[in-house]
């Protein structure tokens, strides 16, 4: 069962990440303009990966996900449509990074014309966008599992009420690198996508989130160490900061962690950027000294990612 394959490595060279745990509040422009000072900042520690959090140019919340939401298609959109996506370019370009830009509420508007009238229906997504160091859009990921929870007594939150899902894996070639997988928050807890990802070459799982008072101790630093234990890759958690005068309580604590499942780096609660050094020869240790890839039982459970799976190859 077990063969000693010889697997190509799938970081190419050890590169910098960062995760900018932004403080954000109403206004969008302040926000933007205070994500950009945050990403020098990050470049300026020599990050070439820099991550924002889920809904990093608003607060995060059902009541704001409409009067937030920017319009991305056709893409690239006017600065009108989307000052979030002329910001973020910006900011990859001028600090001359990959730029994994968070998450922001995105508007999809669709026309039906029916006899004598025409009708304009309005979808929203929770919505990451990659930028390359020119500043040009290299994918965007649609979060795919919405963050529907209700624990009696203690949290509950209904994303579907407002937003639809995306339906596609989302993986991208960083070319100096290799590939990285990238999600929303909610999508950490699901490991197909995680699992899927790392087969098809990822060195680093990315997830821009926020999760909350009630589930962020118990499961945040759990997940990340459980998707890259798993999948033996890096796995990056990037949190908005914690503003107990907001609707939405983030826990914070953006972190990174090792294929080992080492936490490399982790924030508190407060405004932060945590940078660790990201090195392929820990990913081929951690495959060396746990064969996982190599004592796989597909003769037992067939490899679901060799079947029909959503995504775009990069
Ligand atoms: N924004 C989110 O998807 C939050 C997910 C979360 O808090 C969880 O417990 O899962």
């Amino acid at each position: 069962m077990a063969s000693s394959t010889t697997h190509a490595p799938v970081l190419k060279q050890p590169v910098k990440l960062a995760c900018v745990q932004l403080a954000a509040g109403p206004d969008k422009t302040a926000n933007l303009l205070h994500a950009a000072d945050k990403v020098r900042e990050a470049a300026s520690a020599g990050a070439k990966i820099v991550v924002l959090p889920e809904c990093f140019n608003s607060p995060y919340g059902c009541d704001h996900f409409p009067s937030y939401a920017e319009t991305l298609l056709p893409s690239p959109p006017s600065r009108d449509q989307s000052p979030s996506f002329h910001a973020l370019s910006a900011m990859a370009r001028d600090n001359g990074v990959y730029l994994i830009g968070g998450s922001i509420p995105e508007l999809a508007t669709t026309t039906t014309t029916g006899p004598g009238e025409s009708e304009v229906k309005k979808t929203y997504y929770n919505t990451s966008l990659t930028f390359s160091p020119t500043g040009e859009l290299l994918t965007t990921h649609r979060k795919v599992h919405l963050f529907d929870i209700d624990i009696p007594g203690k949290f509950r939150f209904r994303e579907s009420d407002v937003l639809s899902p995306g339906n596609k894996l989302t993986m991208v070639d960083l070319p100096e690198y290799g590939r990285v997988g990238i999600a929303i928050c909610y999508d950490v807890r699901f490991p197909e996508l995680a699992m899927i990802a790392a087969r098809k070459g990822c060195f680093a799982l990315i997830y821009p989130g926020a999760f909350n008072m009630t589930t962020g101790p118990l499961h945040w630093q759990l997940l990340a160490r459980a998707r890259a234990v798993d999948n033996q890759v890096y796995v990056a958690l990037c949190s908005p900061a914690r503003d107990m005068s907001a609707g939405y309580h983030a826990w914070g604590h953006s972190l990174v962690v090792d294929p080992m499942a080492q936490v490399l780096v982790e924030a508190e609660e407060k405004e932060a950027v945590v940078v660790a050094e990201l090195d392929g020869n820990k990913i081929e240790e951690a495959r060396k000294g746990i064969p996982l890839r190599d004592q796989r039982r597909f003769d037992v459970y067939p490899d679901v990612s060799q079947g029909k799976v959503n995504f775009e190859e990069p």
